[in-house]
């Protein structure tokens, strides 16, 4: 089978989340079970960029709306990733700093999309498989299906995956001729509550649509900002596939961010080494348990109880542990972190900004990883902690239910709660510390964490025989 992957993210070319995870681990696992899978992601001004070799495959034009654009695709030389490498260069549009957050970002990724069917509309044979990757890539199912210039495409089964079904990409309808075009009796596939949601059109286009989880896939049927009636409409094409870790990158062992490596073996010496590293760098205690946060400053992540659910941790639990927090988000979320560092010298401290490196350290080098998530549709920091020895703090939501079971049932290692509010957090910690102070107990959990296996071998079967049950 050949499966094409559209996506917005690649780690290593490009992450600024999970998806960048996703998307550069599938196609590698997907390859090794003997399939061909191609990545196509924009061109974006990364080092990865410039630290590889690149041949040009393809030169074209389109429009986007009125306006003509040139394109071209390359590709990476070396096959350095596991599988075929091609990013789309527009330029000046998608050729900059940032992955997201520009004024434009509905003209960067519409065109990102016309231009990667534009070009697959020229390729001599076709792929097996179109699988596109959240609401940046979702109107590509559309356009395949209702756009006139591309209806010779349309028999190419399309995948859509969803991480995160907060952001949809909303469109005024003022820019409808952005798309390709369409067939206008189709308007209301595109159409949202009076706007064109790529999303939504994404869902009602797709041959299937998976999420990461499967209480998320439930999830999304109460609570996914606004798109309720469609999940719960369209539940029969819908499937919760969870997420694997890529434990080339994910690997105590091996991991080239860290100069500590440790095993099952040398669990303890390992971590302990790395702790110590890391609260000598942010002036912490490594004789008490170290908790960390990652991850984008953002609600879902109920990043804004962070800083009263740490101070009311510190108060009433006798400053008997350490945070720090890693992340960028909102502004005032990044303030009050930052400021209650000199409050909290010595017990608290915080690193606002985004740092592979660093995240790799503290997942090596915390006790306990917090994740108090609103919304977590998978969740891969949990998988990644617990590979590393490092115990989760979750809230029972999405990916973080199917993945974390509590140490109060059978077989449990991590700590779950219910609520994301600062009681239930507080209270997380709480029991954390006591399971810290059991240092025997605590030990053979971490052993535990260790030994499971959440690797990408299970999941990229289930891709596997969702593509096939899509081929005659
Ligand atoms: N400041 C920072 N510095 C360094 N690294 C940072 C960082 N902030 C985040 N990261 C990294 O980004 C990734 C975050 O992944 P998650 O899956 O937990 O969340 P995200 O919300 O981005 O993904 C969405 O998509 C994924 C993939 O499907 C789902 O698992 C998830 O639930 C969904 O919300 C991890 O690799 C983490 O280490």
């Amino acid at each position: 089978m050949e499966i094409l992957h559209v996506s917005a993210e690649c780690y290593p070319v490009a992450k600024a989340g999970g998806l960048g995870d996703v998307v550069g681990a599938l196609p590698k696992y997907l390859t090794e079970a003997g399939h061909i899978n191609k990545v196509v992601m924009p061109m974006y001004r990364t080092k990865f960029l410039y630290e590889n070799k690149w041949e040009v495959v393809h030169k074209s034009s389109a429009y986007l709306g009125n306006t003509w654009f040139d394109y071209t695709i390359i590709k990476e030389t070396t096959n350095k990733l596991g599988f075929d490498l091609y990013l789309v260069d527009i330029n000046g549009l998608l050729d900059r700093e940032k992955i997201y957050g520009y004024a434009d970002d509905t003209e960067r990724f519409t065109s990102f999309q016309i231009a990667v069917v534009d070009w697959l509309s020229s390729w001599k044979h076709r792929p097996d498989i179109l699988h596109v990757h959240d609401h940046h890539t979702a109107l590509i199912p559309f356009m395949v299906k209702y756009c006139y210039q591309y209806s010779h495409l349309e028999d190419i089964p399309t995948v859509l995956t969803i991480h995160n079904a907060q952001y949809q990409g909303w469109m005024d309808w003022s820019k409808s001729d952005y798309i390709p075009h369409w067939d206008g009796w189709r308007w209301g596939i595109l159409d949202w509550n009076n706007m064109i949601n790529p999303l939504a059109a994404g869902i009602r286009s797709a041959w299937k649509v998976t999420t990461v989880s499967w209480s998320y896939l439930y999830e999304m049927r109460q609570d996914s900002n606004g798109l309720e009636a469609l999940f719960e409409y369209e539940k029969g094409k819908c499937a919760g596939i969870i997420n694997g870790i890529d434990s080339d990158v994910w690997n105590p062992e091996t991991d080239s961010y860290l100069t500590d490596h440790y095993s099952i073996d040398s669990l303890a010496a390992g971590k302990r080494a790395n702790k110590e590293a890391l609260c000598a760098e942010f002036n912490l205690n490594p004789d008490k348990p170290l908790f960390v946060f990652i991850g984008r400053l953002v609600g879902e992540k109920a990043a804004d109880l962070l800083p009263r659910a740490i101070g009311d941790s510190l108060y009433y639990i006798d400053q008997r542990m350490n945070f720090l927090v890693l992340g960028s988000g909102e502004t005032h979320v990044e303030q009050e972190l930052e400021n209650m560092r000199s409050y909290w010298m010595g017990f608290y401290n915080s690193k606002i900004g985004y740092n592979e490196q660093l995240s790799h350290r503290m997942y090596a080098g915390a006790d306990f990883l917090l994740m108090p998530s609103r919304v977590e549709p998978c969740g891969l920091n949990q998988l990644y902690a617990m590979r590393y020895g490092t115990v989760p703090v979750v809230r029972r939501t999405g990916g973080l239910r199917d993945t974390v079971i509590d140490i109060g049932e059978p077989g449990g290692y991590g700590i779950s709660f219910n609520n994301a509010s600062v009681g239930d957090i507080t209270h997380g910690v709480y029991r954390a510390v006591e399971l810290y102070e059991d240092q025997l107990r605590f030990d053979g959990i971490r052993r535990k964490l260790m030994e499971l296996d959440f690797g990408w071998d299970v999941s990229a079967k289930q891709y596997i025989d969702l593509y096939k049950s899509l081929l005659p």
